[in-house]
């Protein structure tokens, strides 16, 4: 894995000695939004207007950023107006490739169906040939522009949720005004301690930092556990976008968070609420399909050669969800 500088790729993993330790996310680059009438968004520059066949989804079954897209895509059900490719769950040397570039098939990985590149870092060049930064998925794509719209998961599915109705016979709205307020904070929380938080327990590099990412998920955790008594999803009855951002993180947990990241008090199985919740999600329509346990499980064990040198991928745990 690496980055780009001033447009060429450098080999090289997370720094966390400038940080005591600790994994510090980098900011995300493309900010653009996508609007029903091309109008710009809070961030970045207008002319991305809502259309069918223009946007492309560049996404990884494995990561749960991406996952947040994947899921809002069908729930919205814009299969049909927005397309993906989906990069091989391997993250070696070159960063994310294409199943036409990776080393062996994993199924469910493609090729990049719109502009033929080998590695993701092109598709980050064709958009900005002297880009500095990371590259990551998920990638919005505009095929018209030739150009990224947004790197930002977060920011990607408020778009798909709001942008394109005159596309999708689904009016649910995953991020009413009414409610708001109350997912921008806890969406916060939620990043920080259980989204991110994983990570931080994961990639820390010394025991402190470990220690004190790990104590803070399971608090969190089991307030969310207590919240979700007598109440379908995080917000009451109704499911927003605090719902899958949550999820995706859920449904890695037990496979991989516990064992590879060593967040090991408890398991997801353990809470009957978040169980239920997860249970409830992965069975709207549509969700099912955007949950590859294989590419899920070879992603973070055989690429993170730092927490995991051998490259084993467990076998279990069993799958309680379905
Ligand atoms: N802020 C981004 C973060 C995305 C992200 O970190 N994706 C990971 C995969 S789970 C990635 O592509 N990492 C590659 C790297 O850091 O080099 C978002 O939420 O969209």
């Amino acid at each position: 894995m690496g980055l780009l500088v001033d447009g060429k790729w450098v080999d090289k993993w997370y720094d966390t000695k400038s940080t005591g330790g600790r994994f510090v996310r980098t900011v995300t680059s493309f900010r653009n939004w996508i609007n029903p009438d091309g109008a710009p968004g809070p961030t970045g520059e207008g002319g991305f207007p809502a259309e069918a066949g223009r946007y492309h989804l560049y996404v990884s079954y494995a990561c749960p950023w991406a996952h947040r897209t994947l899921i809002m895509r069908a729930l919205k059900r814009l299969e049909d107006v927005v397309s993906v490719s989906v990069v091989d769950p391997f993250m070696g040397a070159e960063g994310w490739v294409f199943a036409d570039h990776a080393e062996r098939h994993t199924d469910g990985a493609t090729a990049d169906s719109v502009l033929g590149r080998k590695r993701l870092y092109e598709v980050y060049l064709e958009a900005a040939p002297d880009y500095s930064g990371r590259v990551t998925v998920p990638v919005l794509w505009d095929r018209k522009r030739g150009t990224i719209v947004s790197n930002e998961s977060a920011e990607i599915i408020r778009m798909l949720n709001a942008a394109f109705d005159a596309f999708t016979p689904d009016r649910h709205d995953y991020y009413p005004s009414a409610l708001a307020e109350g997912i921008d904070a806890l969406n916060a929380r939620i990043y920080d301690a259980v989204n991110n938080g994983v990570y931080k327990a994961g990639f820390a590099t010394a025991q402190d930092a470990y220690e004190e990412a790990v104590k803070a998920l399971f608090v969190l955790l089991d307030e969310l556990e207590a919240r979700l008594d007598g109440r379908s999803w995080l917000m009451g009855e109704t499911l927003t976008e605090a719902d899958i951002r949550l999820f995706t993180t859920l449904i890695r947990f037990d496979p991989v968070y516990v064992g590879h990241f060593k967040c090991n008090i408890r398991r997801i199985a353990d809470y009957p609420n978040l169980a239920r919740f997860v249970k409830a999600l992965y069975r709207l329509p549509g969700v099912k399909g955007t949950v590859n346990l294989t590419h899920i499980k070879r992603h973070y064990y055989e690429s993170h050669k730092t927490i995991n040198p051998t490259g084993i991928v467990p076998v279990g745990p069993q799958v309680w969800w379905e």
